[in-house]
């Protein structure tokens, strides 16, 4: 694993020791918007104009904030205009790999480079940074669109509706303040919270990251307590950018990342609303345990030296959600 140093890859861990054993996430680069017209989006330029067919996406099945993208490209009927290339589960010396030797890792469909830091280099021959999934690719342009997940899937919620014809709106206008700051906490203290807590290089950093984190599953419990989901009646964006962190929490965060005080499954709301989402219509598909499983425990070795993966909990995703 390792980031690309003016076009030029170098191995390097992440770098916590400057900032007393704290895991600080790098803030994504690409930042334009395909919009149903093609002009600009909230940052970036105009020019990248909704047609079904010109994108292609990058991700992996490990990553949870790839895992956002192919939700949304699932939930907005995208899979016929957007197609997918799948990196393999391990991402070691040389990052993300296209390696096709794991079940469901595709290779790169578009033009069968051996890294995903190929295709950052085609963007930009002189690319300095992490080289992160997800990445939309524009064909047209041959450039990044973005590789930023949260604004990937606010595409994807409404800038290809004239094309699927599925107008099913997950921010809606009505709740986008209450959705933002539901999201706030939520990428705080889970989404990056597992991180924070399982990538400490120290006790303080560790307890900084961890006390929070099931501070915010108690107040999820007691929310979905109330409301059938995060923000009301209606399931939303925030629900989705939860759903990705939840899913993986007890066969990958609360023995990896140390996130032991309780598993999702001891959440007795926070468990009926996590089997809701995964049977939603389109959704199991895109929840890849052996992908997930695989990537942490046998990638991060400065947290797991010796590679060995847990047996894992035995749980039922498919039974009765009794929500609703
Ligand atoms: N802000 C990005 C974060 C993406 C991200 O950190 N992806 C991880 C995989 S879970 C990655 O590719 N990491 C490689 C690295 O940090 O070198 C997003 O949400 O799209």
């Amino acid at each position: 694993m390792g980031k690309l140093i003016n076009g030029v890859w170098a191995d390097q861990w992440y770098d916590t020791k400057s900032h007393g054993g704290e895991f600080i996430r790098d803030t994504s680069k690409y930042r334009n918007w395909v919009t149903a017209d093609g002009s600009p989006g909230p940052d970036g330029e105009g020019g990248f104009r909704a047609e079904s067919g010109r994108y292609h996406l990058y991700v992996s099945y490990a990553c949870p904030w790839a895992h956002r993208t192919l939700i949304f490209r699932a939930l907005k009927d995208l899979g016929d205009h957007i197609e997918v290339s799948v990196v393999h589960p391990d991402m070691l010396a040389d990052g993300w790999s296209f390696d096709e030797d794991f079940p469901g890792a595709t290779g790169d469909g578009l033009f069968g480079s051996d890294f995903l830091r190929d295709i950052y280099l085609r963007a930009n021959p002189r690319a300095s940074g992490r080289v992160t999934v997800p990445v939309l690719w524009d064909r047209e342009r041959d450039t990044i669109v973005s590789n930023e997940s949260a604004d990937i899937i606010r595409m994807f919620n409404s800038g290809f509706d004239r094309i699927t014809g599925n107008e099913d709106d997950y921010w809606p206008e009505s709740l986008r303040g209450r959705i933002d700051q539901v999201n706030v906490r939520v990428y705080d203290t889970v989404n990056n919270g597992v991180y924070r807590a399982g990538f400490a290089t120290s006790q303080a950093a560790y307890d900084a990251a961890v006390v929070p984190l099931f501070d915010s599953l108690d107040w999820i419990e007691a929310l979905l307590g109330v409301n059938r989901y995060l923000t009301g009646h209606r399931i939303t964006e925030a629900d989705w950018r939860l759903f990705t962190s939840i899913c993986r929490f007890d066969a990958v965060y609360h023995t990896h990342f140390k996130c032991n005080r309780r598993r999702v499954t001891d959440y007795p709301n926070l468990w009926g609303w996590a089997r809701e989402l995964y049977q939603w219509p389109g959704i199991a598909e895109t929840v890849r345990p052996e992908h997930y499983v695989r990537h942490y425990y046998f990638s991060h070795t400065t947290v797991n030296p010796h590679r060995i993966i847990p047996i894992g909990p035995d749980e039922d995703w498919t039974a009765p959600h009794g929500r609703g």
